[in-house]
Parts: C-alpha cells; structure tokens; sequence
C-alpha cells in the first residue's frame, strides 16, 4: 500500500524532474538550476544526517567526512586517473558507507558511545580525512583538485541541467530512503533507540544493527550527494568539503525543519537555502550567518520539535500565508523578484504556523508533562518503604492487617476500584488455599543461576546466589536498600554481565547473551521508575513490545493486540495519549503492559508498586494476579512486604549480595534471620 506521503514524494520528483527537463522552454535560467541543484544537494545531505542523527538520537558533527570524502573520491578518480564520472559516483558511496560502518563499529562497539562523546568521535574524523588529504599529494597536497566535465548525454540538454537533474535524483533516492526507514521496522526500532536505548534493547531491539545500518544508509547518501557536489563546485579543496560549515549548516536544517519526520531536513534545507541565497543576492554575505543564526535560534526557542509538526497542525493556515503574501508581492511588483516574494512568503507561513500551530501542538498533551511531584515519589519509596520496622512488623502479623486495602483475589476486574475489607479476607483465604496446591501446579525449571556474583570495582554487589525458579512460581525478591535486587534483575534481563556464576533461562545459558537475544527467548521486565518511550503514543509503546517480541509482527498488525493488552490493565482509554500525559501509576501499568506484551515466559517487576497510593498499589496487586494466571512466571522485587505477603508464592530474601533465605512467605518471614536483616542492624546502629 502507497501511502499519501509516497504519492506525494513521487509527484513532487516528477514536477521538478520536468522543471529541469524543459527548463529551456519554460524559460528558467542556469541561475535557478543550479539554486535548485544546491537546494537538492542539501536536501541529501540534511536527510542523510537526519536517518542517523534524527531518527536515532546519535548526534553527529562528522558529516563533513562524507562530502569530503564522496567529494575527492570523484575528483581523484575522474581527475587523476581518467575513470568514468558516473562509476565515482557509487564508488564514494561504497567507501563512505565503509567509513560510516568503521566508525559505527568503534563507537558502538568497542565503546558503546553516546551523547557527547559520539559526537564529538564524529567531528574528529572529518579534522583526521582533511589533514591526510592536505599532506597527501596523490590525493591534494593542499593545491586542490579539478573534476573534469563528464560527457553528458544529450538527453539531458547542457550541464546545468545535467548537474541538477543528476542533485534531484540522488536528493529524491534519500528522502524516499528516509520515508521508507520512517515507515518501517527500522523506523520504529530508531525511534525507540531515540527514546531510551537500553529499554529498548531490553524489550527485543537489536540496537546495534540498526544503528549500524542507519551509518550505512546515512554513509552511503552522503558519499553520493558529496561525489554530485564536487562536480556542481568543479574543483575540490579540503576547505571546502572538509569544512565545519557543512556539518552546521546539515544540524540547522534537521532541527529548524523537525528531525524525526522524513519531511523536516527537506523543509529545513529549502528554507536556509533560499534565504542564503537571498541575503547574498543584497550583498548581505557579511550578515548571512548573523541572520541565519537569529532566525535559527528564534525558531529553535519557539520551536523545538520543527517546523514540520507546526506547518501539519496549520497547514492550510500556513499554505495561505505563503500563496497570499507570494502572490499579494507578485501582483504589487513592488519590490524584488518571485525569489524574494517566496522567500517573504515562507518566512510568513512558517511563523504564522509556529505561532499558531504551537497551541494544537501543546494540545496534544491535554494533562501537562509528567508532574515532578510523581518522579520524586518514585525515587523516594523505596526508602521509605524499606523503613523496616514498619513493613515487617506489619508482614508478620498481616493477619492483623487485613482489613486495610489487600487486593481482592485473582481474576477481578481491573477497572474496580479498591476491594473492601471483606473481600481483602476472603481473598486472603482463597489465596491460601491456591498456595497449599502451589506445589503441585509448578512446571520445570525456567530461571537457573549457579553461583553468580557481580562486582562494581570493590562493591559486591552480588556473591555467589544460587537460585532456581520454577515455571509458574510468583517469586518476591525482598532485602534492604543494597541488597543486590536490582542488580540480579539487571543479571537476567542483560543488563548487567555477572562477575562470575552461569545464569540459564528454560534451559539455554544467556549469562553473556545480548539482552535483545535474552528477550526473544522470553524474558521481560519492568523498570523501578517507568522509561516508557516518549515519543511514541501509549498504543505504540506496547506494540512496540509485540513487533520486537518473541513473535514479531509488523505495527499495523500489532497495534489492534497493543490495544488488548491495554485494556487488561485498564488503559485502552488512553491509548492515544502520550507516556507524558499519564500519572505515575498508570505509566506503572503501561510498562507491565509493555512487557507483558512481549509474550515472556518470565516477567520481571522491580518494584512496580513504589511511589503509588493505597488504592494504586490494590489496583496493581489485581493486574500482576491476572498477568500471573495468564501463566507468566514472574519475579518481583518490592518493599511493601505485606503485600508480597499474599501476592507471592514465594519469598527469595537477599542480604549484602547474598541469598539469605528462601521459600513460604510466611516461614521466610517469620525466620529470625531475616528479622535481624531488616530489624538487628537497624536497631543496633
Ligand atoms: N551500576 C552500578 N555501579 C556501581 N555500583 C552499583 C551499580 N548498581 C548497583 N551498585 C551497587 O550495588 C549494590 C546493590 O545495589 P542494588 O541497586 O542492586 O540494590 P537494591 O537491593 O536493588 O537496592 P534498592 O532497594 O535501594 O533498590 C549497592 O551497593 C549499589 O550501590
């Protein structure tokens, strides 16, 4: 299926491939086809930027080094040794698609680089090609190098319709490469590597193939876009195309035109070229990068996400401005030429937009951000939870607690409110009485660690646990603050690497294995404070689950059983909201629902229940109950031990990295042991 967006690319090229093919009729200048030949080698190189940089989150300040060495591969080859112009050209690719996965494979594999440090690998590697093109006579040696004027097929008319017809094409291959990635599985997994990488990886991603791909693809079209350049310029110097204006000018497009839409580096290159062009056709060359930066930095502040999501939430608004004040010019003859009216007109149209667009944009998120109030709560309960006289006194004598908020037993709705006080009882007594049968029920071992241990530096943050976890079993991973808890979920999901120790799952050994690889042989987990992905709404965060689990489908399949998975935990009504537009416990039961998704044999909850109110945490004890009777084995650490009480089948307490006591909640808890973790040190301090 061609989407609207496909049709539209496909008119645009058509429109603008006959513009060139009959420019001679319609009476247009060399002038303007090499204004539009720019216009597309900047579109290329923008969009190469934004399928890495935009679409990934990955920053790079190096593309520099696939004009430049696109640029020389060209000007080398057809310069100096006579070759073919038109085998350059997909020989810059195929080197710059070389460079980019050699780089890729430096920082994201020997160094899992990111942020700062990516960025600033890339702006050093363009620095390191110039310098050697500078000193290296057979390819500059600072004198510069002429690209020979290929022989152009009469088909195409002269050069300057040859050049831009030749910029078009290749501008018009990258922007549907980037429509295509956009649409596709790739698009979804960079996104979600945009959002929070390692949750991703976590979830099922192959992270580092697809970045490594989004190099290759960003490589290849910027080697190409730079091998058209160096003939547009006809003769290379490292200034030039090794310049830092390049990669400046490639991040000032992406983010003025929106960098996680296809559409925004073409919108950001079109806009900056012309008005570029126009500042210097007034002779205000001096003041060109004082007015760029001005208009940049105005819109940047008025408009983070681009000029795309403004210009589609007002786009007859904006398409308006453009055609009344362009033509209102037009008519009036006044001043400049169809240039300067459309340049007028766009500058008009995109502030119209960002002023008025910003209203539905901000709409979209109808509750705020997410309040600070619940992130503080989040980082601060588990301490409080872990006030140990409290929740352990109130554990072992939790026949004492029953009347206060216990959830009512398995199976009842999610979207009940919580259970009164005679319901927590009989609740209680079903409960235990499903324990006495608990035994029977099991299935073989799922989760096996043989002496584990895990160190950072000289913390031993885990020493020799030794655990088996059944198929079916309802494990509450309990200990004080430090204990390792966390740590042993981050062993098993893959987060973490063990020191030492051999970690199985159903039977195959993932001690070293990736965490995607972990997660397609059934392994899923929730984080302490939830990471949902931002950009994405509440549907696709769990689809996201299902498209990278353990039986993948494509999103349009997946998004109708998201939605299923959404209403199990009670939040199908929002699932067109954004992870921003939700409280913290319901932002709680996105990640269970995420992960759940994901169709694990085992769940892993690191306390899922810290930070929520009564109520909340009833309402979440329902859904791990029914998420449990599904048949996923799950793992939970919390604090709130009187839950864990009734809710678990078994009680595994660690102490200072080791495994302190094992089995019925009620024995575990009752072991003066474990008392004297909680309560001896604490007493005696
Ligand atoms: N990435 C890390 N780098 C260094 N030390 C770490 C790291 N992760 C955990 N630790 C240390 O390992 C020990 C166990 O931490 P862990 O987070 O697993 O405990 P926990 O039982 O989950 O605690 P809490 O209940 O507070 O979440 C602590 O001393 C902690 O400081």
């Amino acid at each position: 299926m061609i989407r609207r967006g496909g049709i539209g690319l496909l008119a645009a090229f058509l429109i603008l491939a006959a513009l060139g093919a009959f420019s001679d009729q319609l009476g247009l200048s060399s002038f303007y086809l090499i204004l539009l030949g720019s216009i597309c080698f900047w579109i290329a190189q923008a969009t190469s930027w934004n399928i890495l940089s935009g679409y990934s989150g990955y920053f790079s300040f190096g593309q520099a080094a696939y004009v430049g060495v696109g640029a020389y591969t060209t000007a080398v080859l057809s310069g100096r040794h006579g070759v073919d112009y038109f085998l350059t050209v997909p020989l810059a690719g195929l080197l710059c698609g070389l460079l980019a996965l050699g780089v890729g494979a430096v920082a994201f594999r020997l160094g899992s680089l990111r942020g700062e440090i990516f960025a600033l690998l890339t702006l050093a590697v363009p620095f390191i090609l110039a310098a050697f093109a500078r000193i290296n006579r057979s390819i500059d040696g600072g004198q510069g190098t002429t690209v020979p004027i290929p022989d152009v097929p009469d088909a195409f008319g002269g050069l300057p319709q040859f050049q831009y017809l030749l910029a078009l094409l290749v501008a018009a291959v990258a922007v549907a490469a980037a429509y295509a990635v956009q649409h596709s599985r790739m698009g979804s997994a960079l996104a979600a590597i945009r959002d929070a990488e390692d949750v991703a990886e976590v979830m099922g991603v192959a992270t580092f193939r697809y970045k490594m791909l989004a190099m290759l693809l960003s490589g290849v079209i910027g080697g190409v876009a730079g091998s058209v350049f160096a003939l547009q310029i006809g003769f290379v110097t490292v200034e030039s195309v090794f310049g830092l204006t390049i990669p400046l000018f490639v991040i000032v497009m992406g983010v003025l035109g929106g960098r996680t839409h296809w559409l925004g580096p073409v919108i950001g290159a079109v806009l900056i070229v012309t008005l570029q062009d126009r500042l210097s056709s007034y002779g205000l060359d001096a003041w060109n990068s004082i007015i760029l930066g001005g208009v940049l930095a105005l819109l940047v502040a008025v408009a983070p996400d681009g000029l795309y999501a403004r210009l589609r939430a007002r786009p007859l608004v904006a398409l308006g401005a453009l055609v009344v004040v362009s033509g209102g010019l037009a008519v009036l003859n006044v001043w400049g030429d169809i240039l300067d009216w459309l340049v007028v007109g766009m500058l008009v149209a995109s502030l119209l937009a960002i002023v008025l667009g910003s209203r539905l944009v901000g709409a979209r998120l109808p509750f705020g951000r997410r309040p600070a109030a619940d992130v503080a709560a989040a980082e601060v309960a588990p301490d409080q939870a872990a006030s140990a006289e409290a929740v352990l006194a109130e554990a072992v004598h939790a026949e004492a607690v029953h009347a206060e908020a216990v959830p009512a037993g398995p199976g009842t709705g999610a979207d009940s409110g919580p259970a009164p006080a005679g319901d927590a009882d009989d609740a209680e007594e079903a409960a235990a009485a499903d324990g006495a049968g608990e035994a029977d029920r099991l299935g073989p071992v799922l989760i096996e660690c043989r002496q584990v241990a895990r160190y950072f530096g000289g913390v031993h943050a885990l020493e020799d646990v030794t655990l088996d976890i059944r198929e079916g079993e309802l494990v509450g991973l309990v200990g004080p603050n430090g204990s390792g808890k966390t740590t042993l979920i981050n062993l098993l999901s893959g987060a973490f690497r063990p020191t030492r120790g051999v970690i199985r799952l159903d039977g195959q050994d993932i001690t070293r294995m990736a965490p995607h690889r972990i997660a397609h042989v059934g392994m899923a987990r929730t984080y302490q404070i939830p990471r949902p992905f931002d950009s994405m709404t509440v549907r696709d965060n769990v689809a996201m689950a299902i498209m990278f689990g353990r039986e993948p489908l494509a999103l349009h399949r997946a998004r109708p059983i998201a939605e299923r998975h959404l209403a199990t935990v009670a939040l199908d009504h929002l699932a067109d909201a954004h992870p921003a537009d939700l409280n913290l416990h319901q932002r709680q039961l996105l990640e269970m629902a995420r992960a759940v998704a994901s169709n694990p044999k085992v769940l892993l909850l690191d306390e899922a229940l810290a930070g929520l109110n009564p109520a909340e945490v009833d309402n979440a004890v329902r859904v791990v109950r029914r998420i449990h009777e599904s048949g996923i084995t799950i793992v939970i650490v919390e604090h709130l031990l009187r839950v864990l009480n009734q809710l678990a089948t078994r009680l595994v307490v660690l102490d200072r990295g080791t495994c302190l006591a094992d089995g019925e909640p009620q024995v575990v808890l009752n072991d003066p042991a474990v008392i004297r973790a909680y309560l001896g040190r604490q007493a005696h301090v």
